[in-house]
């Protein structure tokens, strides 16, 4: 019997059960099994989808409903592997909360042999996560799979065309096909919870979209990558070099299968595309994001910011302006007395300027498997409770087209780093330069025992000069970096890093 012709027989069973009368089944549109029936005698006729009559029934008590959430999980790598693990040995705690059994009763990764310190043994295996996506054997697909289009976007795709509720943490995925998803979700009456995809066991998800469902928001930032925290925050305090924190903090579970997307950036940009169209309800738009990464990030920078009283973050920032959106991620030094410079480790903090509530900060570990399984298992939760809400916090067709403010430059003091070639009149070039463009310099670091050594392509030697220049437009600090750079008195690139007054 398929899948629709058993949920039928089920239908009509608990309508006939209780005395009601169907009008009409059918399916009518292809691949979405929508039913037109009465609840009751002498009601108007509904539509609805399999999800909504499902929770119905679960609101009439139907003891079917009670019946064991069976889960199928895709992706059993740090985050996937864990949440079976949690699944497991939590069973009966989690049964009783919800009143209801958790099953994971079917898995799909990449090798079936691998110890993953899990009992997959009993587990439906498969091998193409689209089949299980749409395997009739389970109630809810995970996808912890990772990346923004293949077997990722294939299978919750699948999952939501058939009205299947979804699970994922996939930052990349939703930055990417959010609004199509979330369409797919309203259309077949799916549930699509991505609670873990931002910030990992930060529930800032559903405080954006529940908490404050109703605040007008004006500014949202913060820290959103833990490898980077991790990396940056190392760094300062054991004076580890970057590649050796990286080493760690993939060895830790914190960073993308491709790091490339954590330390440039792009992750932050993934999230933060995400966070702004729930606080400002515009279209995801991660394109229109100005996006900085901390690779190019020095032991040299870390040393003098602390010297001057501030550290080094990887921030993402989101702002509401007369004229639309501006969004921007980009390392900033950060006051050592502010709360997100406070804000160490695989830690992860999200401030939120909105209306009423004005300041609000939320933090907690941004990476690794158990505080991402957390948020994944909340979201779970939700479903197996029947919690509806429209993914992206409004209808996704009442999502306004994306309006990027101008971007305005940037006003404040900034860090400069850069390698001045060691002969006669190349620092008074430089601050000539900078005089040019009227930009004042607060002060100037030569430090023989910060000041690595470089040699210029012609053979010269340079000394490494750091400049914190006074509120001062940034475009005006390129310029003269430019012709700083045309002068011919600096090897490579300089080093441009925003400091901010938070
Ligand atoms: N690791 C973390 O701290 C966090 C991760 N995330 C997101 O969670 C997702 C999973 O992340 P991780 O577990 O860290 O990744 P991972 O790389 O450790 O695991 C990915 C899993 O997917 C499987 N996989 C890859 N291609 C597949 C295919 N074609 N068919 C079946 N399985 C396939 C791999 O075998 C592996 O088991 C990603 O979207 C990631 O961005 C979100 C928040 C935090
Ligand atoms: N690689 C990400 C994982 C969580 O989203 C990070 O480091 O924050």
């Amino acid at each position: 019997m398929s899948d629709i012709q058993s949920f039928r027989q089920a239908v009509e069973s608990f309508i006939s059960a209780r005395g009601w009368t169907p009008t009409r089944f059918g399916r009518i549109v292809a691949g979405d099994p929508l039913f037109v029936f009465d609840l009751r005698e002498g009601r108007e006729p509904r539509s609805e989808t399999r999800t909504r009559i499902l929770k119905a029934m679960a609101e009439l008590g139907d003891t079917d409903t009670q019946a064991p959430l069976r889960v199928g999980v895709a992706g059993l790598g740090n985050v996937g592997a864990t949440l079976v693990r949690i699944l497991q040995k939590d069973s009966a705690e989690l049964t009783r909360k919800l009143g209801r059994q958790l099953e994971v009763v079917a898995v799909a990764a990449r090798s079936r042999s691998r110890d993953r310190g899990i009992d997959i043994s009993g587990l439906e295996w498969f091998d193409d996560p689209v089949a299980l996506a749409k395997w009739d054997g389970i109630d809810l697909f995970v996808e912890l799979i990772g990346g923004e289009d293949g077997p990722a976007f294939a299978s919750v795709k699948a999952a939501l065309e058939i009205g299947r509720p979804v699970v994922t943490a996939n930052k990349a995925l939703l930055a990417k096909h959010g609004v199509t998803l979330a369409h797919l979700a309203e259309e077949s009456g799916a549930q699509l919870g991505f609670e873990a995809a931002v910030a990992g066991g930060i529930p800032v998800i559903k405080t954006l979209r529940e908490g404050l469902g109703t605040a007008r928001i004006a500014k949202v930032f913060g820290i959103m990558n833990g490898t980077c925290n991790y990396i940056l925050t190392r760094m300062g305090n054991e004076g580890i070099s970057f590649a050796d924190c990286l080493k760690d903090a993939q060895a830790l579970g914190y960073a993308e299968a491709d790091p490339t997307f954590d330390v440039e950036g792009f992750d932050t940009a993934h999230k933060l595309s995400i966070l702004s169209t729930l606080c400002f309800g515009y279209e995801i738009a991660p394109e229109k994001i100005r996006v900085e990464g901390v690779s190019s990030i020095t032991q040299h920078d870390i040393q003098v910011a602390a010297e001057l009283g501030y550290k080094i973050k990887l921030l993402g920032i989101a702002e509401r302006t007369e004229s639309g959106i501006e969004q921007r991620v980009h390392p900033t030094f950060v006051p050592k007395g502010s709360a997100i410079a406070g804000v160490d480790g695989v830690m992860n903090a999200i401030a939120l300027e909105t209306d009423h509530v004005h300041e609000l900060l939320l933090a907690g570990p941004g990476a690794g498997g158990p505080p991402t399984a957390s948020s994944v298992l909340s979201d779970i939760l939700d479903i197996a409770r029947g919690t509806r809400v429209p993914p992206l916090g409004v209808p996704s067709a009442e999502l306004l087209p994306y309006r990027e403010a101008p971007h305005r430059a940037h006003e404040g003091g900034f860090y400069i780093r850069l390698s001045a070639k060691d002969v006669p009149g190349a620092l008074a070039a430089i601050a000539t330069r900078m005089g040019e463009k009227s930009i004042s310099i607060d002060s100037v670091i030569q430090r023989s025992d910060l000041s690595a050594k470089a040699i210029a392509p012609d053979g010269s030697p340079a000394r490494t000069v750091v400049m914190i220049t006074q509120q001062t437009l940034e475009s005006s600090v390129r310029e003269a970096l430019a012709q700083i750079a045309d002068d011919g008195f600096i090897v490579g690139e300089p080093q441009l890093i925003r400091i901010e007054k938070l």
